[in-house]
């Protein structure tokens, strides 16, 4: 069975590419950090009154959350959900274990590197190459056990780290299962069509786990790059720091602010394929701050990698034509942005 590393393994990248900045030893932003920014201006959009939020806030146990999903898909592609279920301990226990390991030092932290054909361990983030500039990033990349890198880096005790990581990926499973149910259900997808979706077998789920270390000045550096998911879902924990950004046509940049308890789901690529661009596609990035050593969780959701993807079969119009998912990877690894704009009919 094909693999994302098998994907990657078309487009290796060199190391200056999967090895991030030794943010331990660093007290200002070097000139390879250094974006710039035009002085754009940055919008709060969104404040924590959750009565009035731009990007909406839906409460998974309220009996209207079908159709405000289903609304905030076709007019956002992004929503935040609270209620969801997902035990609150877990998502403490996640993002604890998580802090632990970016506080780890900068050497141990590499001996677990991403190689540079590969899909899983610690480097910058993969749209990396695509950039001029560095990001004020680092990242741990999980897709299934992580027990392997786990025994290297706390060679006595990595027990507890793994279980966490299961479990974590076991409850986001079922929340994105439980939400892409409901969101082809609004899209009028046939039952094969729902399978292809949510799949128990061969679906692909990656974790990421996000650290934007204090940075000397945030207004000159960027933690994550404008980008889009590739996969169908993402469900993301901003672990009460703000730093997400949405791009909004007329206002800009906008912070998402984080709401407790909530996760941000934003379609990705291969929904908006599936919904014949019928959810839009946000553009997101993520800012950096002075104070606060920001870690997001991101976890993401897709079909089996052999798998065909098209818009739905209820399109009369297809505005996509039909590929393989890997071979969608393979354009994404080696045109990002552009390669939805190489499969339009
Ligand atoms: C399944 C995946 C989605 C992802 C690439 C990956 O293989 C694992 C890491 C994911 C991530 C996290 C940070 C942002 C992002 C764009 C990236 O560079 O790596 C996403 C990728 C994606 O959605 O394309
Ligand atoms: O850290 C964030 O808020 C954004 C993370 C993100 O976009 C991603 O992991 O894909
Ligand atoms: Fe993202």
């Amino acid at each position: 069975m094909t693999t994302l590393s098998e994907v990657y393994r078309n487009d290796p990248i060199t190391d200056h590419h999967i090895i991030p900045l030794d943010f331990d030893s660093i007290d200002e932003v070097p000139e390879s950090h250094t974006w710039p920014r035009f002085d754009e201006p940055i919008n709060k959009i969104q404040t924590n009154n959750i009565k009035d939020p731009l990007i909406p806030v839906i409460d998974l146990a309220s009996p209207n959350a079908r159709n405000l999903i289903g609304q905030a898909c076709e007019t956002w592609g992004m929503f935040q959900v609270i209620n969801h279920g997902v035990p609150s301990e877990l998502v403490k226990n996640v993002e604890y274990e998580s802090r632990r390991l970016f506080a780890l030092q900068t050497h141990e932290k590499r001996r677990v590197l991403r190689s540079a054909d590969g899909a899983t361990g610690y480097g910058v983030a993969r749209i990396s190459p695509f950039f001029d500039k560095r990001m004020w990033h680092e990242g741990f990349t999980i897709m299934g056990s992580c027990a392997d890198d786990a025994k290297v880096l706390w060679p006595h005790d990595y027990q507890r780290f793994c279980d966490t990581m299961d479990a974590y990926q076991q409850q986001m499973k079922l929340l994105s299962h439980r939400l892409l149910l409901i969101i082809l259900e609004k899209l009028d997808a046939t039952q094969e069509e729902i399978n292809w979706a949510i799949s128990t077998q061969d679906s692909q789920q990656a974790l990421q786990l996000n650290s934007y270390p204090c940075c000397p000045n945030p207004s000159l550096a960027l933690g994550l790059a404008p980008h889009t998911d590739s996969l169908l879902l993402t469900l993301l924990n901003q672990c009460g720091i703000s730093g997400l950004e949405i791009f909004v046509e007329g206002s800009g940049w906008s912070q998402v602010q984080p709401v407790e308890d909530a996760f941000v789901v934003n379609v990705g690529d291969l929904l908006h394929m599936f919904s014949n661009a019928k959810f839009p596609l946000l553009s997101h990035r993520a800012s950096v701050n002075q104070s606060n050593h920001r870690i997001s969780i991101a976890y993401f959701h897709g079909p089996p990698i052999e798998s065909r993807v098209a818009p739905s079969s209820k399109f009369q119009k297809p505005c996509f034509k039909s590929l393989l998912v890997k071979e969608y990877l393979i354009l994404k690894a080696k045109h990002f942005s552009r390669a939805l704009s190489l499969i339009q009919t």
